[in-house]
């Protein structure tokens, strides 16, 4: 693709579920490619598309200081502001899917309150491959999609370091870069390489189009009222 347009594309790919798009990459020579993880499950059933938005994360090696509590209130200050600072929150466009690789970490960064705001700047859904976000019950209230590996209670603050942004990441197997596409729904997560996000998704189409038309058949047969999943 020469010029990638990120409004197209969420156009092209809004209707798709992941399997359709699953089989776009096959249809193109992707086949071992794509997929993420089985391990990585969404926190509730939803589907989301957006494109990458890629941040790094490390094991925090230390010091943890041995203080008072109100020492440590003070200390933690310190830590959000040159630790974890989680550069890439400042820069959120619309359309986005934050891909957080936490080195598996068992860390809850994304919670009910952080995510309302990254909803509010345009993110529309979470990709991890450790624990990532704790606060579920509110999260699933508010509708916040999380794909990870496991939910997490603890906060940030002595367990992860932020390290850089808009780079490549490895997730459940699956190299992402900064403007892949990300397709998520309740079969998990599927990540399409912008240079052939195009034709991924003509086919993918071919295939969702001949599903409907199927389905539509046997809907009718049954003697079920059409729904949108076959109009
Ligand atoms: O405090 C955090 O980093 C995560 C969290 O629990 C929230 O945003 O609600
Ligand atoms: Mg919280």
């Amino acid at each position: 693709m020469s010029e990638f347009n990120r409004e197209e594309i969420l156009e092209l790919y809004k209707d798709l579920r992941v399997t359709d798009v699953r089989d776009g990459l096959d249809w193109v020579g992707y086949h071992g490619y794509g997929t993420v993880d089985h391990s990585i499950k969404p926190l509730f059933r939803t589907a989301v598309v957006g494109i990458a938005r890629t941040a790094r994360y490390l094991p925090y090696e230390g010091p943890v200081p041995m203080v008072t509590g109100d020492e440590y209130t003070e200390w933690v200050k310190y830590y959000y502001s040159e630790i974890c600072n989680d550069e890439w929150k400042n820069d959120i466009q619309e359309g986005d899917f934050i891909v957080m690789d936490v080195a598996g970490q068992d860390v809850g960064i994304l919670g009910s309150n952080n995510t309302l705001d990254f909803k509010s700047k345009g993110a529309r859904g979470y990709l991890t491959n450790g624990g990532g976000v704790r606060d579920t019950d509110e999260c699933i209230m508010q509708g916040i999609p999380v794909w990870s590996k496991f939910i997490s209670q603890g906060m940030d603050q002595t367990r992860i370091r932020y390290y850089e942004k808009d780079i490549p990441v490895a997730i459940g197997g699956v190299a992402i870069y900064p403007n892949d596409v990300v397709v998520a729904d309740g079969d998990g997560v599927v990540v399409v390489p912008s240079k052939v996000a195009k034709e991924v998704a003509k086919y993918a189409h071919q295939e969702l189009s001949g599903d409907k038309k199927g389905r539509a058949k046997l809907y009718e047969k049954l003697g079920w009222e059409l729904d949108e999943t076959v109009k």
